[in-house]
């Protein structure tokens, strides 16, 4: 039978983030911004749910930075993406490393119809805004979850003070991200996040932003939502 669903991808999204695949572990690169919050959503994570000896799946992994994060806090980690090149990065760079990852190309809702309720945690962070459908990824991770488990989302609120600090900030005045990482119309409100996250059948547990110091330049975990946001949701346990 053929498939006749629509892939929940947009190549023009995987080819640019192919493009800068060798540098997703230089630090000053494009991708700086994620090496800098990435003890801040590891920490935001911990404070919901124990890591060591769980089981994760990182969905949308890119280099791998968030997932081998969550390998050294003693998790059994698999990170999926669709982009091959970056996939090769992460891989490679377990040599260098040390931690252990389980890598693979496929999308959400793939790996969610073929490993329902198998994972203690899910992460899915900076992903949504570079889907056609967030709420599918939505779905595939609450899919993807056990009984009880937690599934975190991080992702951009739609206003005009997003789109003046996360495209016309970060990526034209202060060159944080290259011009084009972001479409305004893929950002996605809390409210709107935490509809397709109750829908999907996650109880949101926790709403909390991110925010960036001009002055020295760092990221703080703050209680203004309104620009980057991360949600903690967990599946309900019958
Ligand atoms: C901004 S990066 C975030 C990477 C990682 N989650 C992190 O925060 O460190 C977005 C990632 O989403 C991936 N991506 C984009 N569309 C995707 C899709 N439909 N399915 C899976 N991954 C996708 C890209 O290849 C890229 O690695």
């Amino acid at each position: 039978m053929t498939d006749t669903r629509t892939p929940n991808v947009d190549d023009a999204e995987i080819a640019k983030f192919s493009e800068l695949a060798h540098k997703w572990w230089d630090k000053e690169s494009e991708f700086k911004p994620l090496h800098q919050i990435n003890p801040l959503r590891l920490g935001y994570i911990q404070e919901f749910s124990p890591l060591s000896g769980h089981q994760v799946i990182d969905v949308g992994c890119g280099g791998g930075i968030l997932s081998e994060a969550l390998s050294e806090q003693g998790a059994t980690v698999t990170g999926i993406d669709l982009a091959e090149k970056s996939l090769k990065v992460a891989k490679l760079h377990l040599l260098e490393s040390g931690n252990q990852v389980e890598y693979r190309c496929i999308a959400a809702e793939d790996m969610a119809t073929q490993h329902p309720a198998q994972f203690d945690v899910v992460t899915c962070m900076e992903l949504l805004e570079h889907v056609p459908s967030p709420d599918s990824v939505v779905q595939a991770c609450a899919q993807l979850a056990k009984p009880g488990g937690w599934v975190f989302f991080s992702t951009i609120s739609r206003n005009p003070k997003a789109y003046l600090q996360a495209i016309l900030g970060a990526e034209y005045l202060l060159g944080l991200l290259p011009r084009g990482t972001h479409e305004y119309a893929r950002f996605l409100k809390p409210s709107e996040l935490s509809r397709m996250a109750r829908h999907a059948g996650l109880e949101v547990v926790d709403v909390r932003g991110m925010g960036y110091n001009l002055l020295d330049q760092t990221y703080h975990l703050s209680n203004q939502t309104d620009v980057n946001y991360m949600m903690a949701c967990r599946k309900a346990n019958p």
